[in-house]
């Protein structure tokens, strides 16, 4: 058999225990060189929503597998290479001879297209490609065959399916050694990295980090990069990402046989300061663990209890798997899973705040500045400010250490959508693409959907109520007070509701609402009312993302009809409006400008027009959030640069 030389592309595949691609690579027979290596794609950097918690939490999943993979071969560590795929590994695979590359398999879009493009270029070169499954308990493309490559849209259909594909493999064998490296020079990497006379990175050195002024590093070394060299300050979590992490937070779980068996996802505390169900979701989101030892330790130390009380799917930890499997499924059997439009699983619904797009249906377009109730509700959702704590406290959480429990998930999703604010689950789902370490590109927008009643799920009149939900775990409100500290000083009494508590209670908290602590931002039992009601029309018209009507715009106009016919909403959203637009006229007053046509106008001479004007008039209405123009707000007078989207 000839000699192999072996490049093994690490992804999203952070270990060496249970990984059937790597184990592939190692047995492709008499290996010559083993590189492991890691792409640090710019157009991930730059290109997607990650916050601070989730790229040290990557960076750390790296250190942690080279030093893995330094324990099985002194000579290895993970070899980082700072571009694109698509351009460094053609190179790397001529310098290094290499005659195979194997990666796990990915079957989310984004990585499919990029995948192909590889397999494109692999064959020109003569290198062979091994992709293997390895990422879920079963290939997600498989269950969509199986399926009649439709979505799995309930657990149900996801167990249906599987249950013909036999039981889920055992883990993978741990590696005990590891081939040695080849040679790892690579041609003029003194300075910045040419290739063929191409400086390969130039295009994307911002000058404002140092990520990208060489391929291999600062020290030419394949190392991995650092927050400060992406120009990041430190994160504020206090999840540690690893593959050793993984397997303690894995085994300290397994350690207790009767919370393994007796697991139930809803009677799990959503309210806990400790995380109250495992916290596995960051280290399978980036693969420091794999799913079958997790599947497969639970049942191991399931046949060993004796005890009563074992739990049952969907609620016990094989349902939680299923789960995560089901939206993968889902998310490969559909075209545009993560959006509205032309996403045919996603019920049509009006939101506000939704996005638009280019008449051919792939550019988002930067959104008109829509409802100034919408934009400020969205506002205080996002900066945990809305006046109801535990909506604010589960957010505040959420920035911070980028993850929240399942359930609090659950509240904010649902008070930003369907229960209360009735704003698109495309704004929500953004905002936990970025803040989430564990974010994962199925089961965000797939939660976000159910959530929404806009896939998956379809009971709109159920909805978490703000103060008695989080009541039913802790009357105490103990994360509301670590996360909201301003509000500490209340009695349990009013901890989910400060803004009924009398004036002497909050003089005695030390925090008067409405000035400490923000006053709620709408009528919590008023707007669930008037959100049902517009589901009601939502479900009777029966529209999804792919419909005619959504594609040629007029669904909007529908809904209106509809609302309209069954009297519905548009009185209450007058009525919001016209009190927004009293109290803009009474500030424009106190300003000495009442002239509403003067609003509009400053708006577009500060909308990139005229920089020194706008600024002018921003000192002047120092008290009003207000839209500036194209991607800019103004807050409290200070000017504050921000993308539409608010995130990119
Ligand atoms: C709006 C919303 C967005 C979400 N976005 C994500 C996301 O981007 N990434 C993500 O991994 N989970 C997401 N979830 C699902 C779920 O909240 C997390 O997986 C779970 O809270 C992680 O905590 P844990 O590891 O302690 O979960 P456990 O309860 O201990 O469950 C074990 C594992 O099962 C899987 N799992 C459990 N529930 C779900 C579920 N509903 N959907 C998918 N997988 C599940 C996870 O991998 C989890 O680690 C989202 C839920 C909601 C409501």
């Amino acid at each position: 058999m000839p000699s192999s030389r072996v490049l093994y592309w690490f992804r999203t595949d952070l270990r060496i225990s249970d990984s059937p691609a790597l184990c592939a690579s190692l047995s492709l027979g008499d290996i010559e060189a083993f590189y492991p290596v890691w792409c640090w794609d710019p157009s991930y950097i730059y290109g997607h929503r990650v916050g601070l918690n989730r790229w040290s939490f990557l960076l750390e999943s790296m250190i942690s597998l080279s030093s893995e993979l330094t324990r099985l071969n002194r000579e290895q560590k993970l070899l980082v290479v700072r571009s694109k795929p698509q351009e460094i590994l053609p190179v790397l695979w001529k310098e290094w001879g290499i005659t195979h590359v194997v990666w796990e398999k990915d079957s989310n879009a984004y990585s499919k297209i990029r995948d192909e493009e590889i397999i494109r270029l692999a064959n020109i070169n003569g290198v062979q490609v091994v992709c293997v499954h390895g990422r879920h308990l079963y290939d997600p493309e498989k269950v969509g065959e199986g399926y009649g490559n439709k979505p799995t849209l309930t657990l149900h259909a996801w167990q249906t399916v599987t249950s013909k594909m036999g039981k889920v493999p055992k883990p993978s064998p741990t590696p005990t050694t590891l081939p040695d490296p080849g040679i790892t020079t690579l041609p003029q990497a003194k300075d910045k990295f040419k290739w063929e006379g191409l400086d390969m990175n130039s295009h994307i050195r911002t000058g404002h980090d140092t990520c990208y002024d060489h391929i291999l590093g600062p020290n030419h070394d394949f190392s991995i990069p650092t927050m400060s060299q992406m120009g990041y300050s430190s994160s504020t979590t206090s999840i540690r990402g690893g593959t050793i992490q993984a397997h303690q937070c894995l085994s300290n779980f397994l350690r207790d046989p009767r919370k393994v068996a007796t697991f139930s996802k809803p009677a799990s505390s959503p309210t806990s300061l400790e995380p109250s169900t495992t916290l596995l979701s960051p280290y399978l989101k980036f693969g420091c663990v794999g799913v079958r030892e997790v599947w497969w330790g639970c049942k191991d130390v399931i046949e060993t209890y004796t005890g009563g009380g074992i739990t049952k799917e969907p609620e016990n930890m094989f349902g939680q798997l299923q789960f995560r499997d089901m939206y993968a499924s889902a998310e490969a059997a559909t075209r545009h899973f993560e959006r509205i439009r032309g996403n045919h699983v996603s019920r049509y619904i009006d939101w506000g705040l939704q996005n638009q797009y280019d008449p051919s249906g792939h550019e988002i377009l930067p959104r008109p500045r829509g409802d100034l109730v919408d934009e400020e509700r969205f506002e205080a959702w996002k900066e945990g400010r809305t006046g109801f704590p535990w909506i604010d406290a589960c957010m505040r959480q959420l920035k911070y250490e980028g993850w929240i429990h399942h359930l609090a998930r659950h509240s904010v999703a649902c008070y930003l959508t369907r229960g209360q604010c009735y704003i698109s689950w495309e704004r929500g789902m953004e905002v936990f693409d970025e803040w989430l370490i564990d974010w994962d590109p199925a089961s965000n927008p797939g939660n976000w959907m159910w959530l929404s009643c806009s896939a998956f799920f379809s009971q709109y009149y159920r909805v978490y109520g703000l103060v008695s939900w989080p009541q039913k775990t802790d009357k105490t409100g103990q994360l509301v007070r670590k996360y909201c500290p301003e509000l500490k000083g209340f009695p349990d009494k009013y901890i989910y509701a400060p803004h009924l508590a009398p004036e002497s209670v909050q003089r005695q908290a030390n925090c008067i609402i409405g000035i400490d602590y923000p006053s709620p931002s709408l009528d919590e039992r008023t707007e669930k009312d008037r959100c049902i009601a517009r589901l009601k029309n939502a479900f009777a018209l029966n529209l999804h993302g792919d419909a005619a009507e959504v594609l040629d715009g007029t669904a909007a106009g529908m809904f209106r009809a509809k609302h309209a016919e069954s009297g519905v909403s548009e009185i209450k959203e007058m009525s919001e409006k016209e009190r927004k637009r009293e109290e803009g006229e009474k500030r424009r007053k106190r300003s000495g400008d009442a002239s509403l046509e003067g609003f509009f106008k400053r708006k577009k001479v500060d909308g990139g027009h005229d920089k020194g004007k706008g600024k002018e008039k921003d000192e002047e209405d120092d008290d009003v959030d207000r839209d500036v123009g194209m991607g800019e707000i103004v807050k409290g007078g200070k000017k504050k640069k921000e993308t539409i989207q608010g995130e990119a």
